[in-house]
């Protein structure tokens, strides 16, 4: 299906509802989620090569809250070993029927598994890389340390969590700052003002962004030995934690 121009914000809304990843979400996701996440194209490609470092034989990658499976896709065209599976999973019935629908996959490459489910009920294991990009930021506070922590225990020894979010920060002055610069990102990608301020009233309480600190003293208290930020663009950040 071509990808269509995001306008889903365009027209003033009387009632602006919660954003959710439904149908009209999807229509537009590819330009919404390009036009919105500073350096989007960079992270995806760093995935891929990520995992064509990091995939062992007999192992897993998880792309998890894949929505149309960018990164399951640049996961697949770069891993070499054999019988390595990629499973791909997102509660959107919505973006799972999609990437069902459209995604070609010829007999010999490497196979992936498209599962509708809540990543919190999964079970994670034999996991060499495990990704969530822009999908821990939408789950509930009180769930994240539990999740991180299974999640640690799905990982093999060696295994790596690639982990993107948009940030927050203590001080004000740059939180002020990397909002008003992601605003002026949108705006140079063609988003007008009603259609910055109306989405980020739809994201309120939907994504929850924490900081850096936050982030590594998660990962840390999971069991990661080692959490750096490797790429960040205003306040989108991705991380690599090591098992
Ligand atoms: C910003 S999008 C992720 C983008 C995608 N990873 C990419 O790289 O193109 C967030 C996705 O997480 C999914 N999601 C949010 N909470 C989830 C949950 N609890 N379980 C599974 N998927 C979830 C949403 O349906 C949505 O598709
Ligand atoms: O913070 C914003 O304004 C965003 O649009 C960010 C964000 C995200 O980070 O997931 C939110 C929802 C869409 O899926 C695409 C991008």
């Amino acid at each position: 299906m071509p990808a269509s121009k995001d306008s889903l914000y365009a027209s003033p809304l009387g009632e602006i509802a919660a954003f959710s990843f439904d149908e009209n979400v999807v229509k537009v996701f590819p330009d919404m989620i390009r036009r919105s996440v500073p350096g989007y194209g960079t992270m995806i490609s760093a995935i891929g090569l990520l995992a064509g470092r990091y995939a062992r034989e007999n192992s897993r990658c998880y792309d998890l809250g894949c929505s149309l499976g960018a990164a399951a896709l640049a996961m697949r065209a770069n891993i070499a070993v054999r019988n390595c599976k990629i499973v791909a999973v997102d509660c959107s019935e919505a973006m799972i029927e999609q990437c069902r629908r459209d995604i070609e996959l010829a007999p010999a490459e490497v196979d992936i598994e498209w599962r509708c489910a809540d990543i919190r009920d999964i079970e994670i294991r034999d996991a060499s890389v495990v990704v969530l990009n822009f999908t821990l930021q939408f789950i509930p506070l009180e769930d994240r340390g539990r999740f991180i922590a299974g999640l640690y225990d799905g990982l093999l020894p060696g295994g790596v969590l690639i982990l993107s979010e948009k940030l927050a920060f203590d001080d004000k002055r740059q939180q002020d700052l990397q909002t008003e610069m992601h605003h002026l990102f949108k705006k140079a990608q063609g988003y007008s003002e009603l259609e910055i301020s109306q989405k980020r009233t739809a994201l309120e309480n939907v994504l929850i962004p924490e900081t850096f600190s936050e982030h590594r003293a998660r990962l840390e208290a999971a069991g990661f030995s080692s959490v750096e930020v490797w790429f960040q663009y205003f306040n989108f950040a991705s991380m690599i934690a090591l098992k």
